[in-house]
């Protein structure tokens, strides 16, 4: 039986537990359940605090889990990252009060709040610098005008909070996260294992690409192939009318609209783009 730990609730719980549901397995149920079987796929599932999920599995007491990029470097767990997911995408900054001219170069001596003590640490170390890390819960951005501390390391999303809080992140990002599945680093992969990656990364594969179909008249085909080459070359049929066919071709979900429009002005008709579920490529 696999095992694998998954995310019990933050801002990557529910992107995870709807990325296995996608792939295949079984979802846990309204209650609050730590632990879920999934007999028919052979994987019995661990709900877990994500800070936590990287520990369980470089200790090698789970196979796999989900967790933050972020939080998997923070654990300083024996882990590596086998699937990035593509959800929950955040930076990891610096920041203090706006229009103090912060620099990353001068935070000697300064006291910094964080929830992630050891990634601020590895960073000031290769800095060769010292600084106090004064490591906190949550609610991080708070503890600048409660005096505990002269600026933050934390996760910027949107950077609502920071704003919120008269704060300017400074200097260049120490951490890029997402979402990732780890392993054990150095752990064989089983058969097992290898059969969910594969179906997670059809679906964050299906989440990246969109299906293209259009019809075209038959001397446009080089053209519009040059627009959508797709991932090996188009699907071509004919079409009753001789002068005509259709092409189907997947294409990156990101540049969907500008495809379209070039399709369009190129004179291709009737262009529909639908979402992927899942795919093996
Ligand atoms: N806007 C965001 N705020 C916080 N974490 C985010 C955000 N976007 C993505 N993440 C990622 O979510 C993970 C943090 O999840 P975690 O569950 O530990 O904290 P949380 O979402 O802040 O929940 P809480 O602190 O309420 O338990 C990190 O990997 C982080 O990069
Ligand atoms: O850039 P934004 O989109 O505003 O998101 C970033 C904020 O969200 C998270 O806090 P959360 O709400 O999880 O509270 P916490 O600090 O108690 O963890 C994070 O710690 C930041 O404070
Ligand atoms: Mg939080």
């Amino acid at each position: 039986m696999l095992r694998v730990a998954m995310p019990n609730k933050g801002s990557l719980s529910e992107s995870a537990a709807h990325m296995l549901a996608e792939a295949g397995y079984k979802r846990r149920g309204e209650g609050k359940d730590l632990t879920v079987l999934d007999q028919h796929n052979g994987v019995e599932f661990f709900f877990l605090r994500p800070k936590d999920i990287a520990i369980y599995v470089g200790n090698g007491q789970l196979d796999l889990g989900i967790t933050g990029r972020d939080l998997a470097a923070d654990s300083k767990g024996d882990v590596s990252e086998l699937l990035a997911l593509g959800f929950g995408h955040s930076t990891f900054r610096y920041a203090g009060p706006a229009g103090e001219g912060w620099d990353v170069d001068k935070l000697a001596g300064a006291r910094i709040a964080t929830s992630y003590p050891n990634i601020v640490r590895d960073d000031l170390a290769e800095r060769g610098m010292e600084a106090t890390v004064i490591r906190l819960d949550g609610a991080v951005e708070i503890s600048i005008q409660l005096g505990v501390a002269d600026c933050i390391a934390d996760v910027v999303g949107s950077g609502r909070t920071l704003r919120a809080h008269g704060l300017e992140a400074f200097g260049p990002m120490l951490c890029d996260s997402e979402g990732v599945l780890i392993g054990r680093r150095g752990a064989e992969t089983t058969t097992q294992m290898r059969q969910l990656i594969a179906r997670l990364q059809g679906v964050v594969f299906a989440q990246q690409f969109m299906m293209l179909d259009l019809d075209c008249p038959k001397e446009l085909l080089d053209t519009v192939t040059e627009i959508v080459p797709g991932i090996e070359s188009p699907t071509v049929s004919p079409m009753a009318d001789p002068n005509w066919v259709a092409v189907r071709s997947m294409v990156p979900r990101a540049d969907m609209n500008t495809i379209m429009d070039q399709l369009s002005a190129a004179g291709a008709k009737a262009i529909l783009a639908s979402d992927i579920r899942s795919c093996r490529m």
